[in-house]
C-alpha cells in the first residue's frame, strides 16, 4: 500500500533501529565519523586538579614572599606550608595546596634578596581552574547515539579515553539496472549515461555507510536471472543493497519478481510523494539471522536521490543508532504549489543565512542539474501549498559542510 511520506521515513528509521549493528571498540582516531554506542562519561573531575592558568607565583600569606620552589606543568606541587612563602608556577601546573593567590609574573617584582612582591588579581576571578569546573566525575557528557566528530574525540581524549565503544558501520552496496545505460561516452541513439552508479555511493557514505568498490556493480542485465544472481551476491556481504531502476512494472522491470523470489518482506512499497513515487524498502532475512535491507530507488535520477533521503538516510541513521534525521524550518522565498494528495518535494537553494529557500530550476525528475545547485528540498505536505514568507519544512541533502555554501 502507498505510504505517506512522513510515515515512510518513520518506518525506515524504526526498521533500522531494530536492526542496529553490534558494538565495536575502536581507537580514538578510528572513531571519527562513527556513533557512540554508550554515553561518554567523565572518568575524573575536569580539570582533574587545580590548574594554574598563568605563569607567575603561587603565594601564601602577606607579601613579600620567599620563593621555596618551582612547579611546572606535569609536576606535582609540594604544599605551601608557611605564610610569606611562594613557589614559581607555570601555566598548566598544579596549584600547590596552601596557595591562596596566584600573581602574574609581569605583575610581580623581586628585590635584591630575591623576595617576591606583587598584586594578586582580586577574587572572585581566580587565576586557576578549579577541579570539576568543566565536568564532574561520572557526569554524562554526550548520550549514546552521538555522531563522533573531531571535537567529540578531543573531549574523549581530555577525559582519558584511549578507545570508544561505537556502533558498527552499515555496509551498503549498489546494483544499477538498465540495459539502456552507458558507462562511458556521451548519450545518444536511445542510450543515456548511468548517472546513479557514480553518485549514489557518495550519498551513502555521507549518510554513514561503508561502500566497498566491489559492492557497486552494473548495469546488471535486464533479466530476472541476472537480477537474482546480483541481488543474492550483494545481500551476502552488505547490510543494505540499493538498486536503481526497475521499480515499476514495465516489460523489463524485474525488481518486484526478484523480491518475491527472495522472500522479501515489503516495509514500504510506493510513497505518496512527487517525485519519487515508486520507491520501496524491503527486508530480507540474512543467513546469520540479522536482517538485510533492500532499497529500490526509482530510475529517474532525481527520484532516486529523493528515495535515498526519504528511506535510506533514516534507515542508515537507525542502523547506526543515531537520532532520526530532523527537518529544518525555513521561509519559502516564493509561492510553492502543492501536489494534491502527495507530498511535494521541491529542490531549493538556501540563502546565506539559511533562513529562506528559493526553488531552483531544472528540477524535473529525470534531471540532475537542479540537484547539483540545491541544498535540499522544501517539503509541501499533502493538501498544502506555500505562499512566499510561509515557514516550510526543509529536508537537507546529506552534504558535508562547505560543499554547497
Ligand atoms: N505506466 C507508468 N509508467 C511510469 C510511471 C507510472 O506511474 N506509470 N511512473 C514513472 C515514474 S514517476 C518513474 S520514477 C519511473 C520509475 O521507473 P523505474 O524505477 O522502473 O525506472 P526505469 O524504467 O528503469 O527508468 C526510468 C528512467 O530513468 C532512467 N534511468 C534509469 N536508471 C538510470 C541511471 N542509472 N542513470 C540515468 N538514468 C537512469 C531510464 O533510462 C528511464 O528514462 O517510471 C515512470 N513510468
Ligand atoms: O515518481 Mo517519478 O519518481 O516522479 O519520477
Amino acid at each position: 500500500m502507498t505510504a505517506d511520506w512522513q510515515e515512510a521515513r518513520a518506518l525506515a528509521y524504526t526498521a533500522g533501529r531494530e536492526a542496529a549493528g553490534p558494538t565495536e571498540v575502536v581507537s580514538l582516531p578510528d572513531a571519527d565519523g562513527r556513533t557512540l554506542a554508550e554515553p561518554l562519561r567523565a572518568l575524573t573531575d575536569l580539570p582533574a586538579f587545580p590548574t594554574s592558568s598563568i605563569d607567575g607565583w603561587a603565594v601564601r600569606g602577606p607579601q613579600p614572599w620567599q620563593p621555596v620552589g618551582r612547579v611546572l606543568a606535569g609536576g606535582v606541587a609540594a604544599p605551601l606550608e608557611r605564610d610569606g612563602t611562594c613557589v614559581e608556577i607555570a601555566t598548566g601546573a598544579m596549584v600547590p595546596a596552601g596557595a591562596e593567590m596566584l600573581v602574574r609574573v609581569e605583575e610581580s617584582t623581586r628585590d635584591a634578596a630575591g623576595l617576591v612582591s606583587g598584586q594578586p588579581r582580586p577574587r572572585p576571578v581566580p587565576e586557576w581552574r578549579l577541579p570539576g569546573e568543566e565536568a564532574h566525575k561520572d557526569e554524562e557528557l554526550m548520550p549514546a547515539g552521538t555522531a563522533v566528530d573531531p571535537a567529540v574525540i578531543g573531549v574523549a581524549a581530555t577525559c582519558g579515553y584511549e578507545v570508544l565503544s561505537v556502533r558498527s558501520q552499515p555496509r551498503a552496496g549498489l546494483l544499477v539496472f538498465g540495459d539502456e545505460l552507458l558507462t562511458a561516452g556521451p548519450p545518444g541513439a536511445g542510450r543515456v549515461r548511468d548517472s546513479l552508479g557514480p553518485q549514489v555511493p557518495g550519498w551513502l557514505r555521507r549518510s554513514g555507510a561503508v561502500v566497498a568498490p566491489e559492492s557497486v556493480s552494473g548495469p546488471v542485465q535486464d533479466t530476472l536471472a541476472a537480477h537474482l544472481t546480483a541481488l543474492r551476491g550483494a545481500l551476502e556481504t552488505n547490510d543494505l543493497v540499493c538498486t536503481t531502476g526497475g521499480t515499476m512494472h514495465g516489460p523489463v522491470d524485474h525488481l518486484h519478481p526478484a523480491l518475491a523470489e527472495l522472500g522479501a518482506e515489503y516495509l514500504v512499497n510506493t510513497v505518496a510523494v512527487r517525485p519519487g513515487f515508486p520507491m520501496l524498502l524491503a527486508r530480507v532475512p540474512g543467513k546469520d539471522g540479522r536482517p538485510r535491507f533492500l532499497a529500490g530507488l526509482p530510475g529517474n535520477p532525481q527520484s532516486a536521490i529523493i528515495a535515498l533521503i526519504t528511506l535510506v538516510a533514516p534507515l542508515l541513521a537507525g542502523l547506526q543508532g543515531r537520532p532520526a534525521p530532523a527537518l529544518a524550518q525555513v521561509e519559502a522565498a516564493t509561492d510553492v504549489p502543492g501536489r494534491g494528495d502527495f507530498t511535494h518535494l521541491v529542490l531549493a537553494r538556501l540563502d546565506q543565512g539559511a533562513r529562506s529557500a528559493t526553488p531552483v530550476g531544472h528540477s524535473g525528475s529525470a534531471m540532475l542539474r537542479g540537484l547539483s545547485n540545491a541544498q535540499g528540498f522544501l517539503v509541501i505536505r499533502p493538501g498544502m501549498r506555500a505562499t512566499a514568507g510561509d515557514l516550510v519544512p526543509f529536508l537537507h541533502l546529506p552534504l558535508i559542510a562547505g560543499e554547497r555554501p
